[in-house]
This record gives structure tokens, sequence and C-alpha cells, in this order.
């Protein structure tokens, strides 16, 4: 894979990639990216007009997803007004054990397209007690578990305010109940016990999920504006009495799919 040669140089990969979506969607410039996680498939109907759908196999770097849910395509959507969005149906997850670069690839890809904002949206588990599933929250801040990080070498990076507060005020003048949340990036793909779930909340987390966290940092690093959202699908594990199903998860987000889509389109049109 590309990526994978050590002397590989991600950000030429993601040029290549770039330029091979400009002629497969025909689209120069694309002026904001959004990666929908688990239960947010549905925005990219409703965000705007689809004007070219790629396999994302077909675009250098990219690799078939592993999660069902998550479609393997790239979209190139024309916005109400006027602006191109890049949907990335294409997550790459670090459980799946292909290395930071591959989950951080469709990032890097959106920055050389021309994006200037990154929409990271996820499912995850809600450790705030009075949150339903199928809550959309927005993340605030977040905590890396991982031990790892997208940037190489002596790359250092300021993360404050990684998750704009403008954009996050433009979601909460859209929908001021939002509420909002520090979201913990774990490995995975195992799901926390009740035990770290304790610990994630004694250290100031509000959220548990396995992805997010190193996007967000490779596109402060491409120098996007980061906007946030998690999809609590389940209460993480001890903070309800029930086991966790995936099938919970997938029903949840299937109920909430109307609101967020909505929510989302008309963040993105703001
Ligand atoms: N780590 C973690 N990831 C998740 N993704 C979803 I959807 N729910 C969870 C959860 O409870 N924990």
């Amino acid at each position: 894979h590309p990526l994978d040669a050590e002397g590989a140089d991600p950000f030429a990969v993601a040029r290549i990639a770039a330029e091979q979506l400009a002629s497969a969607t025909g689209v120069e410039r694309h002026d904001i990216a959004l990666t929908l996680g688990s239960g947010w498939a549905k925005a990219a109907e409703l965000i705007g007009e689809t004007v070219a759908t790629i396999p994302a196999t077909e675009i250098y770097g990219f690799s078939a997803p592993a999660l069902t849910g998550h479609v393997g395509t790239l979209r190139s959507i024309l916005l109400p007004n006027g602006k191109r969005a890049l949907v990335i149906g294409a997550r790459t997850h670090y459980y799946e054990g292909h290395g930071v670069r591959r989950v951080v690839h469709s990032v890097r890809t959106a920055a050389a397209a021309g994006a200037r904002i990154m929409v990271l949206t996820n499912g995850a588990g809600g450790i705030k007690e009075h949150w339903e599933p199928g809550t959309p929250v927005l993340i605030s801040d977040h905590i890396n578990l991982t031990a790892d990080s997208p940037l190489e070498g002596a790359t250092f990076i300021d993360l404050t305010d990684l998750y704009s507060e403008r954009l996050r005020g433009i979601a909460r003048g859209i929908r001021p109940e939002l509420d909002e949340g520090v979201y913990v990036q774990f490995r995975g793909p195992h799901y926390e016990t009740p035990a770290e779930v304790q610990m994630a909340k004694t250290i100031g987390g509000h959220i548990v999920g396995m992805s997010t966290a190193l996007e967000a940092i490779a596109a402060r690093e491409a120098g996007m504006e980061v906007l946030g959202f998690s999809l609590i699908t389940n209460l993480a594990a001890g903070i309800s009495p029930e086991p966790l199903s995936h099938a919970e998860v997938l029903e949840a987000g299937r109920a909430a799919e109307p609101v967020i889509s909505e929510l989302l389109a008309r963040v993105v049109a703001a």
C-alpha cells in the first residue's frame, strides 16, 4: 500500500488522491469535507445535489471499509450556497490495524482538494446519564487514548480550540438545545469495560468512541477548521444496566437519522 512504505510521503499520496478525485468528479476544488460515521450516512442525501459518487477504492490510498454501515464511496455534492462538499463514506478505523496514515488519509486528501472545513461525525457511547440513545452532541474537545498520533517527527501542533468554537456556535444557532462533550478515543475494537468508562469520566470525558481524535489532529495539521459531532447511540458500558449490542447501536442510529441529517444539512449550508 502506498502509505505503508517506510519513506512514503503521506502528503504526496494525498495530493495524488486529490488530483484523481478532481478528474473523477469533474470538481476542481472542494470547500468543505464531511466524514459520516455510524448513523450519519443519510445526511449525504440531504445536504445538496450529488454530482458524482466514486468508489473509494478507485482513489489512491483508500481501501475498502471494514465496517457495515460505512459505504466505501466518496461523493461530490453541490451545496445550495454553491459551495462544493466532499462526503467521505469510507472511514478507516484505527482498530483495523493499518496504521494512522491510513486513518487520516481521507482528511489529508480533503485538505489537498482544497477543503478548509472538516466535519467529523461518529457514533459513540455516552457518559452523561441524561443523554438518550439517538442524541446528537457537539464535540468540544478530545482526550486521545490511542497513545498514537498522525504527526510524524518534530511536528509540534497547537490543539487549542481544535473543535472550532465558531462552528459550534453556528450549530447551536440552528439547534440551541445541542449539548456538547469531551470525546475520548479508545483504540478498540472492544467496547470499554465499566471501569474504563469510569476512568474516562474521571479524567473529564463525556463521550467514548473509536475514531475522530486522530482525524481531527491531522485536520488541524492541514490548517482546516474542525467541527465534530457524535451521535450517542448507546450509553457507555456501566452507565446503564443493559449490556451493549451492535444491533442496538445500529437501531438507534437509524431512528435518529432524519433529525441529525437535517441538522447537518443546515449547519453545512450556513
Ligand atoms: N469506544 C466506544 N465506541 C463506540 N461506538 C459506539 I456507536 N458506541 C461506542 C461505545 O460505547 N464505546
